[in-house]
């Protein structure tokens, strides 16, 4: 594998920004395509993204383009637009080349309409290219402030992983090396609904007992789809899961959690989605994690719960006495059917 300098960053949002500014920090040469030509315009021309990033101006020299084309010389590229749109980004990368650099895939969700990991979406459009994922608790705004955090790279290949960390680090970000692919993308996916679950029952005013109880029920779920899937238990309870769990269940910094919150104020799940406010990627995962579940024998109660009030067929009274009355059981079961 080639070395990595030249960085693509594809996705003009909050995530998109913050990392071409880490990549740009960490000594990189960073192109960074948006859809939006306004991003670009404001990037170019004021060096920052108020759309998405307000009030953060930046010294970091970031080129940024409207034009896919821009990217097809990068030594890797890291593709950071919404989960749902992983696989027409990558339909349309493909357009122009076989990308066999690595490519990192930074979204955080499942795939609505196959209920693939993002990872498996990219082994598809793009066969040549080397799966990557970068995930752990680091919200755009922190990042780009140069607050410090600390993620997980992980790629199948340990060197290829090595050489992410070690192009993405900087003073402020820590990237952990890791070969776990999938436990990486599952921290990330799940983490997101179970994060509603704890807005909902913040806005509820059901109390700080019920959130901790929640969250760690809700890492137990994390834990048991992870492990069905191979992932190992390192990465689960590591930056890309609990550490990400933890952040998102209790900061209403997170566009989940408050998406949570509103529910629990009574708001509708159809009319906040309808609204087209901050993307909250767990309302668009919640289903879909319930059916990788039920595909691999594993019981997700509080995902269950999140997809039923997301699609109207649950009120959240009813959602707590659902996970209530379930039938008691010892704390070590591994809630495989
Ligand atoms: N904001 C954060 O703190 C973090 C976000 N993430 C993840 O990163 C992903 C992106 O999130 P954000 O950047 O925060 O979202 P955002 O809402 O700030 O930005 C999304 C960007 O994607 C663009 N976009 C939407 N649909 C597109 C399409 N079809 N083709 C090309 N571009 C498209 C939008 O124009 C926008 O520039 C999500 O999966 C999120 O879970 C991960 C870690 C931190
Ligand atoms: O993934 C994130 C932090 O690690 C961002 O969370 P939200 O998408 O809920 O804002």
């Amino acid at each position: 594998m080639r070395s990595i300098n030249k960085t693509a960053v594809l996705g003009g949002g909050a995530w998109g920004t913050a990392l071409a500014l880490t990549a740009a920090r960490a000594g990189r040469q960073v192109t960074l395509w948006a859809r939006d030509p306004n991003v670009v315009s404001e990037i170019r021309s004021r060096q920052h993204n108020p759309r998405y990033l307000p009030g953060i101006t930046f010294d970091e020299k970031i080129e940024a383009t409207s034009d896919l084309r821009d990217v097809g010389s990068a030594d890797a590229l890291l593709l950071v637009t919404p989960a749902q749109t992983t696989r027409e980004t990558l339909r349309a990368l493909a357009e122009i080349g076989s990308f066999a650099v690595p490519i990192v895939l930074c979204a955080k969700g499942i795939e609505q309409s196959s209920g693939k990991l993002l990872s498996q979406v990219l082994s598809e459009e793009l066969p040549d290219a080397i799966p990557a994922v970068l995930s752990g608790p680091s919200f755009a705004d922190d990042v780009a402030k140069g607050l410090p955090t600390a993620v997980t790279v992980a790629c199948e290949n340990s060197d290829a992983a090595e050489m992410l960390a070690i192009a993405m680090a900087a003073p402020s970000f820590r990237p952990y090396a890791s070969t776990d692919v999938t436990g990486a993308q599952i921290g990330g996916a799940l983490k997101n609904v179970l994060a509603i679950a704890c807005g909902a029952v913040v806005g509820r005013k059901l109390g700080a007992s019920a959130q901790a109880a929640l969250t760690a029920r809700g890492f137990a779920e994390l834990t048991r789809l992870g492990s069905a899937l191979g992932a190992q238990n390192e990465t689960l309870t590591g930056l890309s899961g609990l550490g990400d769990l933890v952040l998102t269940c209790s900061s209403t910094q997170s566009r989940n959690f408050r998406f949570g919150i509103e529910l629990g104020e009574g708001r509708k799940a159809a009319d906040l989605i309808a609204e087209g406010g901050k993307l909250a990627e767990g309302a668009h995962t919640a289903k879909v994690a319930v059916e990788l579940g039920r595909r691999h024998d594993v019981e997700l109660p509080i995902c269950e719960v999140v997809a039923a009030i997301i699609s109207g067929s649950l009120s959240i009274d009813k959602a707590l006495t659902t996970l209530m009355s379930r039938p008691l059981k010892h704390e070590a079961e591994s809630g495989r059917n």
